[in-house]
């Protein structure tokens, strides 16, 4: 970065903090723990009662008072993320010329082309391709751990359609430029040229090699799914596999560079762990470090496209900045999704953890790693060689065998290799050989780490310990958009998925109280511990807040629970860990379900039966109440339970409504069974009560 130093006058980027938010957070703050001081002072007193009175009650004493140490505990771990909002602006005109740009590197994965529709991940990839950047200096590598013809065939045909796409966006400054978003946009043309003839003529045609691309993918998918007797058996068991797209086409479009493309399936066998994405990237990170070695990566999950060609020049706003750059580790945009409604029942673009707790967190050290749309610095995931010593036996204990990749660590390391030979394929081959980890230091200590299904969370805070910050980018149009689980049971999966791996963070070495000691900040561990425990009300609707408090409640008795109960498990060896993809070929019925606001209740029964206890138990406590205040007499004894279970059941009138829908709706016999079961646990519970 030495060179563009001299070159820079202006700022590329300022930060601005939201004071008035500041003030009336902090003001907030302080009544809420003043109260919070007279509560335990209250509670504190009962210790000083009379014996007699003290002896009667002190269990209920013990139960209020233990509840409301955590609930106290919890609101103190939300506030960090109110302490001091900060949002950025950048100034990407400042930039220095293009050939003084750093190259990128873009790490797209896709696990499973049943699930993973490869249109969409072509388009993904198209998308990340057609990034406004300098095309020599951007490689896109996709890594499919599927291993599957189609997702290879299909990137071969990408390729070929991206020699035409990228020039008609350049041509005519499309922003959109992942080309289903641009084909089924209803809304206006985004091109600066939609009056000029030759412009539409150009998109008619364009269109129809869209669509010829399009076609060509379903029916190679089809051809497959009918030739092939089982397509599922090689998904865990292949070679590596890795190819670098050629054009043969140039004569048909324009003679402009291309950025170039990589195929890169790692070997798998089902005796060696692959480490699920954070392993998927680990092979990426090795692959292209001697094939491109670009300072930095773009991370990118196979259902988020870019939708804004600036994301690239933007983050080199901040990662150019020479007065921030040599502790950054890198640049996150939030995740932002376009398949969601406005209501959004199961609350799946994560409102307050994107939209608020980043923020909150980029007035501190910096927002943690969310998966996907960062850059990151690759020194900050390597390793920097003056840390680890130049001894090369040292070296090899902690990258593994490969010479060649030893050598990208070195700073004037340069590869053309893209284009290289055969010694050079040998040499990727293996670096994605399964083989090639073991007794190194990747995952542990390079690279993404493997503790956690929740690599990303995982690896941004050691990061973060190890003295790194990171900055928040979050610009009015959404650089990503993704597609957002839409149904019941896969939110239900993956928050259980979530649950399971930040619990395990909590219960192991890396737990945010205790690692990691001088570097971080009190403030960034407290949110940190918080992190997805968020529920609350900025800028939303009452409706909202109903639809947030709901999904809240039903993964707290769900994926709280079997997440933490996974992570259990794990730590003593029963059970493996596991990341099921989500699912993202859209189910028409489904989809429907959701555009209108339908919960679709067709959902595994172990997430379905909580819910329906907790139902039936509230209507019981608010039937026994109203009987309790009509024929006893017990109204003020009776009101917090009124109040509560009414709460619990207005928020939660959907489900009951999910009895009697015609689509997705929640099966009898399960629902006879639980509430029979439950109503059963109740009525011993009262009997114990009686006796005692
Ligand atoms: O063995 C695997 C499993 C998954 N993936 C890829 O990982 C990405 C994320 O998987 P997805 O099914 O979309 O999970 P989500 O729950 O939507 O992902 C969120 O949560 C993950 C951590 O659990 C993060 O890695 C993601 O970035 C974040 O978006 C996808 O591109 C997958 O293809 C692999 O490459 N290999
Ligand atoms: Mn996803």
């Amino acid at each position: 970065m030495g060179d563009c130093e001299g070159t820079l006058t202006l700022p590329l980027n300022s930060s601005h903090v939201h004071t008035l938010l500041l003030v009336t957070n902090r003001f907030h703050m302080l009544l809420h723990s003043t109260a919070l001081c007279f509560m335990f002072y209250y509670r504190v007193c009962f210790l000083f009662q009379h014996p007699h009175t003290r002896e009667s009650l002190l269990f209920p004493w013990l139960l209020v008072f233990a509840s409301e140490i955590i609930l106290s505990f919890i609101w103190i771990l939300g506030r960090a993320f109110r302490w001091r909002p900060v949002s950025r602006s950048v100034f990407p005109e400042r930039l220095p010329e293009d050939d003084k740009l750093p190259g990128v590197d873009v790490f797209i994965c896709t696990a499973d082309h049943t699930k993973e529709p490869t249109f969409e991940v072509m388009n993904t990839v198209i998308s990340a391709m057609a990034l406004d950047y300098p095309p020599e200096k951007l490689y896109v590598y996709l890594s499919d751990d599927g291993g599957s013809s189609v997702t290879l065939h299909a990137t071969r045909e990408a390729f070929k359609f991206s020699r035409l796409w990228i020039p008609f966006c350049t041509r005519y400054r499309i922003k959109t430029r992942c080309p289903k978003a641009f084909f089924s946009s209803s809304d206006d043309d985004d091109s600066d040229f939609v009056r000029s003839s030759v412009y539409m003529e150009d998109k008619t045609q364009i269109q129809e090699k869209y669509d010829a691309f399009k076609e060509k993918i379903e029916s190679f998918r089809e051809n497959m799914a009918i030739s092939r007797d089982d397509p599922a058996i090689n998904v865990k068991d292949h070679p590596p596999s890795i190819e670098v797209m050629q054009d043969n086409i140039i004569d048909e479009a324009d003679n402009g560079k291309m950025p170039h493309l990589v195929y890169v399936s790692r070997e798998k066998r089902p005796s060696h762990p692959h480490h699920f994405k954070a392993g998927a990237l680990n092979v990426l990170l090795r692959v292209s470090a001697v094939m491109s070695n670009s300072p930095y990566i773009l991370v990118l999950d196979c259902d988020m496209f870019c939708n804004d060609p600036s994301s690239a020049r933007y983050a080199m706003c901040f990662h150019l900045d020479p007065k921030i750059s040599s502790s950054l580790a890198f640049v996150q945009f939030p995740q932002k999704f376009y398949n969601v409604t406005k209501n959004d029942i199961y609350d799946s673009q994560l409102r307050s953890l994107f939209t608020l707790q980043w923020r909150g967190m980029n007035g501190l050290k910096g927002p943690v790693l969310s998966g996907t749309g960062f850059y990151i610095k690759r020194v900050s995931l390597c390793g920097n060689l003056t840390i680890k010593g130049t001894d090369l036996t040292q070296l090899k204990e902690y990258f593994g065998s490969s010479n060649e990749f030893i050598k990208s660590l070195m700073q004037n390391y340069t590869s053309d290799s893209v284009s290289g030979g055969n010694a050079l394929l040998e040499e990727t081959h293996l670096l994605a050989s399964c083989k090639y980890e073991i007794s190194t230091k990747w995952g542990q200590e390079v690279g993404f780490l493997y503790d956690s299904v929740v690599e990303d969370y995982l690896t941004g805070f050691i990061l973060h310990c190890n003295g790194w910050t990171s900055v928040f980018c979050e610009p009015s149009r959404p650089q990503f958009l993704g597609s957002a689980t839409t149904n019941l049971n896969d939110v239900l999966i993956q928050g259980t998925r979530w649950y399971s791996g930040l619990f395990e963070n909590g219960v192991n070495k890396y737990c945010p109280l205790i690692y990691g000691p001088s570097m971080m900040p009190i403030l960034q561990r407290l949110s940190l511990l918080n992190h997805l425990e968020e529920v609350l009300i900025t800028g939303g609707t009452l409706h909202k807040w109903m639809n947030e408090q709901r999904i809240w409640m039903m993964k707290s008795i769900t994926c709280h629970l079997y997440g933490c109960l996974d992570a259990l498990l794990k730590k003593v060896g029963i059970r493996e860990a596991n990341f099921l993809p989500t699912n993202k070929v859209a189910d028409d019925e489904q989809t429907q379900l959701f555009q209108m606001d339908k919960y679709d209740f067709r959902a595994s029964s172990i997430f379905i039966a909580p819910m329906l206890a907790v139902i039936t138990i509230n209507i019981c406590c608010f039937l026994g109440g109203v009987y309790r205040a009509v024929f006893v007499g017990d109204w003020d004894k009776m009101f917090v339970q009124f109040f509560i279970a009414g709460f619990i059941i207005t928020v939660n009138y959907p489900i009951i409504e999910g009895f009697f829908k015609d689509k997705g709706r929640i099966s009898v016999s399960l629902a006879i069974r639980v509430i029979i079961s439950t109503m059963i646990l109740l009525g011993c519970s009262k009997l114990i009560c009686y006796v005692s």
